[in-house]
């Protein structure tokens, strides 16, 4: 409950004027509420005897005296009978009587008061016939109706308004937490991001919608009906109520049943939604390998789990409103039991309990059984809302989680200026792993000089992205140092240090915006001439004429699906000019690009490294002509570096890229190594 309090304080500190707009509304929904129940008091005493409320108070003044003057002579006569009476046992009976008449006479002089507080009322307002009174009934009850509707209809809308600026404020704060905290080792998954930002958050906000709405709105109700009760008769209330602890009991039960199987719920959920994004990112594999049904079963076995979850739920939902409904029917039996009793009897002690001061009228106890149905809708409700509220407590435990992680990459308290420090690179004896005892980086030095462009190579899984990805600084050695112009990298801002370098990753990301807006996004700043420049450098244009309809404006596509790799590759490398950086990595850049044009984008390319720092992971013999030294990696280290004739006789594994990309330079390797 504590996280789904720091939503709650979240939306009572922002918005509390809705929030207290809308729990006046629900105050004023539950008295009128009351207060048209308590109508039936009037129909049973007044109407159905054919009075008018005239005739009512006279006839009434006149009862409580009469009732008032007996109750006064029994009493007299109790007290002259104790004088005379020494028998202890005759004495008691009669302190008994003595008592009842006693409080019996309380009871008629609180009603006679209450009549003759009334009477200038009814003298002045209340209409003269029976049948006027009853359209005075009828006429109030209907303008209470319309009142309740109103003060309804103003608190469900102040509600929402609060809740639903409330729940933008929480996916503000988990998407910006989301774009933070996914560097480094955090290991939340795009399935749970998803179901965090719009589901749990979603609950929440159906919770809190609850907890100002139904959950003031119908105990006020419920109150109002309970006060009402307990001002006909208290005692009568009290043992009405002897079933609620039991009831409450229950519900608590259940309340923890439910909380723990919404939780469960809320990670099968965020399992299928994970499995779902990757199924349809991974649409056409399906399709190409033909496992839809192997898919649709995975898929089914999954949806089966989240079904049975929600079946127990809703079961287990269902016995809260069971559980509601025995309570509020056990309370009316019971009253209706001892009521019953009370009247038909005109008794007032049920079993030497007192229960009421004096005989109770028919009026009373209608109007005290109309009471406590009148209960009985709020708490059939609020069977309804407490699921709801469960679903909003396990939501919120996985949200505010989140939202407390901090960024395992943090920024310095007093950083360095970057434009201080050179842009040499180095590497200092760097140690990495993703997972724990699984070395990808071991001891690894590595130095780039400013202004030097390297072809760092090697075979799959090597660590050469790693190395790119400690140098963005996405995660951080787990021992030694990365540093640019001989300083720490993690004395920089992380901003600035990603403001000097342009990454050209493997994998192109493209948004579902324009060409020309995918390529401004490394530079938002970049006037239209600006980036059609960097564009024509990354050969973009050439592409454009021929393929593009809408020019610069046609869309990307989702994650780019209109385009070619090829297409998708140049757009991201002129992104990357476009920035103007002074280090440059490609990683892989270049990869899905025709030979052609391959050639063609390395003439621009040379021009645009030179005079940077440009780092080429590459697998692509042809990059390496761009590259004043290559370095070989293997197993998570140097292996070797040099020149391209000098790796030929130095490094084996440089040997079996080299021979493996380029079947026809064996000849020349054979020849050199002949040679030498
Ligand atoms: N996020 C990750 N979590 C766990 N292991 C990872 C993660 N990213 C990479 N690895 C592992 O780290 C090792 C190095 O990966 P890396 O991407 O750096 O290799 P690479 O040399 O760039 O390979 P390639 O030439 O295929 O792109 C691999 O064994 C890979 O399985």
């Amino acid at each position: 409950m504590k996280y789904l309090l720091l939503a709650i304080r979240h939306c009572v500190s922002r918005y509390r004027w809705s929030i207290v707009g809308s729990v006046i509304c629900s105050l004023m929904v539950g008295v009128l509420w009351g207060a048209n129940i308590g109508a039936v008091y009037p129909f049973a005493e007044i109407i159905f005897d054919g009075q008018s409320m005239h005739q009512w108070a006279e006839r009434e003044t006149v009862n409580c005296q009469e009732q008032i003057a007996l109750l006064r002579k029994n009493i007299d006569g109790y007290d002259e009978q104790l004088v005379q009476t020494k028998d202890p046992v005759k004495r008691a009976e009669i302190n008994r009587l003595l008592r009842r008449d006693d409080s019996a006479m309380n009871g008629w002089e609180d009603k006679l008061a209450n009549i003759e507080k009334s009477q200038p009322w009814i003298d002045a307002y209340a209409p003269d016939s029976p049948f006027s009174t009853l359209l005075l009934i009828v006429s109030f009850l209907m303008v209470g109706t319309l009142a309740k509707g109103v003060f309804l209809s103003m608190s469900m809308m102040l509600v929402a308004r609060a809740t639903q600026l409330t729940t933008l404020d929480l996916k503000h704060q988990v998407f910006v937490k989301l774009l933070d905290i996914r560097l480094g080792k955090t290991n939340i998954s795009t399935g749970d991001s998803t179901t965090r930002m719009n589901g749990d958050v979603g609950s929440i906000g159906a919770a809190i919608e609850i907890l100002f709405g139904k959950s003031i709105r119908e105990p006020v109700k419920m109150f109002a009906c309970l006060a009402g009760a307990a001002y006909i008769n208290w005692r009568l209330l009290i043992l009405s109520l002897l079933i609620a602890p039991i009831a409450a009991f229950v519900l608590y039960k259940l309340a923890r049943t439910i909380k723990n199987l919404s939780k469960s719920s809320i990670k099968i959920q965020a399992r299928i939604t994970g499995f779902f994004l990757q199924i349809m990112s991974g649409y056409y594999v399906v399709k190409a390998y033909g496992t839809e049904d192997y898919e649709r079963k995975r898929f089914e076995a999954k949806s089966r789990e989240a079904y049975w979850e929600h079946v127990k739920i809703q079961f287990f939902n269902s016995m809260v409103r069971v559980n509601n409904e025995v309570l509020g029917l056990g309370m009316v039996c019971l009253s209706m039991v001892a009521g019953g009793y009370l009247v038909l009897n005109q008794e007032t002690h049920i079993f030497g309990i007192p229960l009421a001061d004096k005989p109770m009228e028919l009026g009373s106890i209608l109007a005290f059984y109309a009471f406590l149905i009148g209960c009985t809708d709020p708490l059939r409700k609020l069977g309804d809302v407490f699921g709801s509220i469960q679903t909003g407590i396990a939501a919120a435990e996985m949200v505010y989680p989140l939202l407390q992680l901090e960024n395992p990459i943090k920024d310095p308290e007093n950083p360095v200026p970057i434009n201080s420090v050179g842009r040499e690179i180095k590497f200092n004896e760097v140690q990495f792993c993703y997972v724990p005892k699984t070395p990808v980086l071991k001891n690894l030095d590595l130095t780039i000089q400013q202004g030097e462009t390297v072809a760092i190579v090697g075979p799959n899984g090597c660590g050469k992205s790693t190395l790119i990805n400690l140098l963005m600084r996405f995660y951080e050695p787990d021992l030694g140092t990365v540093e640019l112009g001989g300083t720490d990298i993690r004395q920089f801002l992380q901003h600035d240090l990603r403001s000097q370098i342009a990454l050209v990753t493997q994998s192109t990301v493209l948004f579902n915006e324009s060409i020309l807006e995918n390529i401004r996004y490394s530079r938002m700043d970049a006037t239209d001439e600006e980036v059609m420049k960097a564009a024509k450098l990354a050969y973009v244009d050439q592409f454009i004429e021929s393929h593009m309809s809408d020019g610069y404006d046609t869309l990307c596509g989702t994650d780019g699906s209109s385009l070619s790799g090829g297409q998708r590759q140049r757009i991201s490398i002129a992104r990357a000019l476009l920035r103007d950086p002074d280090i440059i990595i490609m990683d892989e850049a270049t990869s899905q690009i025709d030979l052609d044009s391959e050639r063609l984008i390395h003439e621009s390319l040379k021009n645009c490294i030179a005079g940077r720092t440009a780092i080429l992971i590459t697998h692509r013999a042809s990059t390496l002509q761009l590259a004043d030294r290559i370095i070989v990696m293997n197993h998570g280290q140097i292996e070797a570096t040099g020149t391209h004739e000098e790796l030929i006789q130095t490094s084996s594994t440089y040997c079996r890229l080299y021979v493996e990309d380029e079947p026809e330079s064996v000849d020349q390797t054979t020849k050199k190594r002949s040679a030498a």
